[in-house]
């Protein structure tokens, strides 16, 4: 049996190598299908599975199966939520197109993801926020920052995650089964519908850890049999420099592997990455990505301890040594064994092979599973591709409609209803999901070669302004609020500025004349990351220099330096909650006893001082109880509620993660993260400089 949904205009002009391979296979057996059913029959599985298990446990609100995460499943969320589809499509490409210069952005984030754990993550906890635009109005007071922030990531999320991870799926679902991309669109996005809806947000979290085994074990299966299709190591390092495709446009050296190709520093002046924009261009948006977006620092605060969540740091920064050899390399393998094809180098012949006169760098990844596997483990390598888009998209349309409500509707609507705030939510993913089908096209003209350099190249145009005020903000007690906005305003005007002329002047392809403005010519984007940072860095300073230091509340528990200070007690229209009790109505705060919540079943932190937490949406607790049992079946499924019986649960997410504000270590695992923090460094600075 075949699943055939062929476009007919593809299929037709499908065999366009001189020599058609003979073998290639363009659609599922029955086996692959059935791999495929398992495969969501699992997922399906474990996210039923901790539905439950977090039912059970306390009730404290729905995101509170985050508070007792241990180490692993924050780590493995943490890789999966960070290695997409567009990572499979985007990093094979780039190492079939230009060698592995491209990894570094992998290894960079391992330092990232390092810093977010010893560094910032202690600060955030500290705060008590449960959101990072929340952080910057805590730090800078006023809205204008938060706001700006919010739509900000938004933007972010829709150029450089969503568009393109449903763009690299759905290009891979057609190039290996040649069907139209749309359909392939609307049917991934159908099964991350499903798989939201009956999966359940509470069970993003374990289902990540589920999904990152999915993709290594295919991953790995992959990289196994293209390492044994060229002849092993030696043989890639050989054959590599000598992948040169048979139709060259003449006299040029386009089609050529680079010279520097097994090196990630190259250089400064004629490369494509060049080192000094590698090691600092790189690390600040790198940090806006680890340290400072809500998608990822929201998994670790969901970690039980700092300890667990450093932990969890730990991990994901193993893990990510392996895209290299799991994604990159076989992707380098591709260009070797289908080199007339992955590395074509004439533009007609591109176009034909690829639909991309630039070129076909990026379908190195498909061709290899659908030329070397055999039935089954097809199946097994969709179902990877699926595993890595969807653990992206479910976290990015998670954080997305958690920084949607919490930080503009509710600034907009003080007194938006749960209702409200959930069909909100629930909309917004709607129109974030149709925002980015739509971008979709400028991503395929955009583009240019490889998919890889886009992510990175917009994400350096609109990141480094958001990662200087965090970096500015959390250890840098002078900051202020006008400093602060406009630097981030001042950066994202200039970063815009380069972005809209990147898109107006593309990059010329290798044979062309470069007749680009001298910004585009001479400044590579990582240059550009650098020089944005320090614009938006020079703002930020003498902005903030020039007027009124910060409140004192602006600054306790807020920054590195005083992220011990004892809890001073909130402004009294807040309304203050311990954690324990979640019913405590507003009369809290006219009783004067409690009101500053500093009640006996506070959690200590290490001062020994009480740590309380602010809770929104407790006003509409008692309206949950008249909600229908109809209905409360429904938003169970939907994932909105996690509720038992007796219980006053609230209906709605945004109690989100209750802040851990406690950062307490026991000592000797605070030394064991330490001691592990040291090798992790250690390793990590061996690969980078060992592949220099
Ligand atoms: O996976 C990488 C992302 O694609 C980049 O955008 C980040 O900047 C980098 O830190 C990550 O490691
Ligand atoms: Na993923």
């Amino acid at each position: 049996m075949h699943f055939d949904l062929r476009e007919g205009r593809q299929a037709t002009s499908m065999p366009p190598s001189p020599s058609p391979a003979p073998g290639r296979r363009t659609s599922l057996d029955t086996v692959d299908i059935v791999v495929l059913v398992i495969y969501f029959l699992l997922i399906l599985a474990v996210g039923f599975w901790s539905m439950l298990r977090t039912k059970r446990s306390t009730v404290k609100g729905y995101f509170l199966a985050g508070k007792n995460m241990t180490w692993w499943p924050v780590g493995a969320s943490l890789f999966a939520s960070n290695i997409g589809s567009g990572h499979f499509i985007g990093l094979a490409g780039s190492g079939a197109a230009a060698g592995i210069g491209a990894i570094a952005y992998e290894w960079n984030g391992m330092l990232m993801v390092l810093l977010l754990g010893w560094l910032f993550l202690p600060i955030y906890i500290a705060s008590g926020v449960v959101t990072m635009p929340e952080y910057l109005q805590k730090r800078f007071g006023g809205r204008r920052t938060q706001i700006f922030l919010t739509v900000l990531c938004l933007f972010i999320y829709i150029f450089t995650k969503i568009s393109v991870d449903m763009y690299a799926g759905a290009l891979f679902i057609q190039l290996a089964l040649q069907w139209n991309i749309y359909i392939a669109v609307v049917l991934l996005l159908s099964i991350t519908a499903l798989y939201t809806v009956a999966g359940g947000l509470a069970a993003v979290i374990y289902t990540d850890a589920a999904q990152t085994v999915i993709m290594l074990a295919g991953g790995l299966t992959l990289m196994v049999f293209s390492f044994a299709e060229v002849g092993g190591w030696d043989a890639l390092m050989s054959k590599y420099p000598n992948a040169i495709p048979s139709v060259r446009v003449p006299n040029s050296t386009c089609g050529i592997p680079r010279d520097d190709a097994f090196h990630i520093f190259r250089d400064p002046v004629n490369s494509d990455l060049p080192w000094p924009g590698i090691i600092i261009g790189m690390s600040i948006p790198s940090m806006w990505y680890w340290c400072s977006d809500q998608v990822i620092v929201q998994r670790s605060l969901a970690a039980k301890t700092l300890t667990h969540a450093k932990g969890g740091s730990l991990m994901a920064a193993y893990l990510k040594i392996l895209p290299f050899f799991v994604i990159m390399l076989p992707g380098m393998i591709s260009r070797i064994l289908y080199t007339d094809d992955v590395a074509c180098a004439d533009p007609e012949l591109c176009q034909e092979i690829c639909d991309n006169p630039v070129g076909c760098s990026d379908t190195a990844y498909a061709r290899l599973v659908m030329e070397l596997l055999p039935t089954g483990l097809r199946g097994l390598m969709m179902a990877v591709m699926i595993a890595a888009l969807m653990s992206s998209l479910t976290s990015v349309f998670n954080s997305a409609s958690t920084i949607f409500t919490m930080d503009l509707w509710k600034t907009f609507r003080t007194r938006a209803s749960e209702w409200e705030l959930m069909i909100v939510g629930r909309l917004f993913v709607l129109v974030l999901v149709v925002v980015s089908v739509l971008w979709i096209p400028v991503i395929q003209a955009s583009q240019g070669g490889q998919l890889f350099i886009y992510i990175q190249s917009i994400s350096t145009y609109l990141q480094p302004p958001v990662s200087i005020i965090f970096l500015t903000g959390c250890f840098w007690k002078r900051t202020n609020e006008k400093g602060a906005f406009w630097g981030l305003v001042i950066g994202l005007v200039v970063g815009c500025i380069r972005m809209l002329l990147d898109f107006i002047y593309p990059a010329p392809q290798c044979f062309e004349e470069d007749d680009r403005p001298a910004v585009l010519k001479y400044v590579h984007y990582l240059y550009f990351s650098m020089l944005l940072s320090f614009i938006t860095l020079f703002v930020v300073v003498v902005i903030s220099l020039a007027t009124e230091e910060p409140k004192p509340e602006q600054i306790t528990r807020l920054t590195w330096f005083t992220r011990f200070d004892p809890v001073e007690p909130k402004e009294p229209k807040e309304q203050v909650f311990t954690v324990e009790d979640s019913t405590m109505t507003s009369e809290v705060n006219s009783s004067p006893t409690n009101g500053m919540g500093v009640t006996g079943n506070e959690e200590e932190n290490s001062n020994g001082k009480a740590c309380h937490h602010r809770n929104d949406s407790s006003s509409s607790v008692s309206s949950v109880q008249r909600t229908s049992k109809i209905m409360s079946a429904f938003f169970w499924l939907c994932g909105l509620e996690r509720r038992k019986r007796g219980d006053d649960a609230p209906a709605m997410p945004p109690p989100l993660e209750e802040a851990i504000c406690s950062l307490e270590e026991k000592p000797l695992l605070r030394r064991i993260v330490n001691v592990n923090l040291l090798i992790c460094l250690s390793v990590t600075f061996f690969i980078i400089g060992y592949w220099a």
